[in-house]
């Protein structure tokens, strides 16, 4: 589905991302952790089209998308991507629901009317349906980031690209969210996420550890393991290596 071949990201002379090239195939559930400031979310922005790169090239289903202009990137990411970040970005101005339409109001893949019936069904299958008409400031951290999945999910997207998805939230929080993100993968969607926490990697089907803007380490979990001891373990041993990392409560 998707082809990093080789990517480099310079922010001025400083090399942020090394070269990196892997592979996500359909249906992937791939997480993404590694020490602070080792390139998690620059790798994520640049995978997304989000942010250019310095060389290098990222396919999408075949389309070079490293090459697009910005308003043809954006295009092209509304209707196959949806993005969820680490701070959900909604208008102020606009009730929740609002919020949630937008994207596929102004990507008119549908109707109206059906953009609003998706929107209420998703809303509902978030178990947010009864915030519908409230401001953003009126919502728990929790629901906020319910809603931004809806949002991101509103055109139907192949992708679901997530920065720290469950870094603000409580345990509660962060297991309703995780059973989401499952669902949508068993149902085909494909997941790429950023995480400091293992219990969201543990959910992943792959890992990969960025260290200093590289791939340090990866790793696909074993059907029917118990995937936070191996995650633990593997993990144990980076940091053995020089990493500290920083697990959330
Ligand atoms: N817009 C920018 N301009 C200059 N440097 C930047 C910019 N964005 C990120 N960086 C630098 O790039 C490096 C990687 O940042 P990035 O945010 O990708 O790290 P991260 O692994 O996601 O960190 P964290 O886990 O703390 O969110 C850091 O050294 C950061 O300071």
């Amino acid at each position: 589905m998707i082809k990093v071949d080789k990517i480099r990201k310079l922010f001025k002379k400083t090399l942020v991302l090394h070269d990196i090239s892997f592979e996500i195939t359909s249906g992937d559930f791939v997480a993404i952790m590694g020490p602070s400031g080792s390139g998690k979310s620059t790798l994520l922005y640049s995978i997304s089209g989000m942010d250019s790169i310095s060389s290098g090239s990222v396919l999408f289903e075949g389309i070079n998308i490293s090459e697009m202009q910005e308003d043809e990137i954006s295009r092209f990411r509304l209707s196959k991507m949806g993005i969820v970040f680490q701070n959900p970005h909604m208008l102020r101005n606009l009730s929740i629901f609002d919020n949630i339409i937008l994207p596929g109001l102004v990507a008119k893949k549908e109707s109206p009317d059906n953009i609003r019936k998706r929107a209420a069904e998703l809303m509902k299958r978030m178990d947010i349906h009864e915030i519908v008409d409230r401001d953003i400031n009126e919502v728990s951290g929790g629901q906020l980031q319910r809603a931004s999945i809806c949002r991101a999910m509103i055109n139907n997207p192949e992708i679901l690209f997530l920065d720290e998805p469950t870094g603000a939230l409580n345990s509660s929080a962060t297991d309703q969210v995780l059973k989401i993100l499952e669902d949508l993968n068993d149902e085909g969607i494909t997941i790429m996420t950023v995480t400091h926490d293992p219990r969201v990697a543990a959910r992943a089907k792959k890992v990969l550890y960025i260290r200093d803007g590289q791939i340090a380490a990866s790793k696909e979990f074993v059907e029917g393991a118990d995937r936070l001891k191996e995650l633990d373990r593997w993990l144990n041993e980076l940091l053995l290596g020089g990493d500290k990392f920083v697990l959330n409560e």
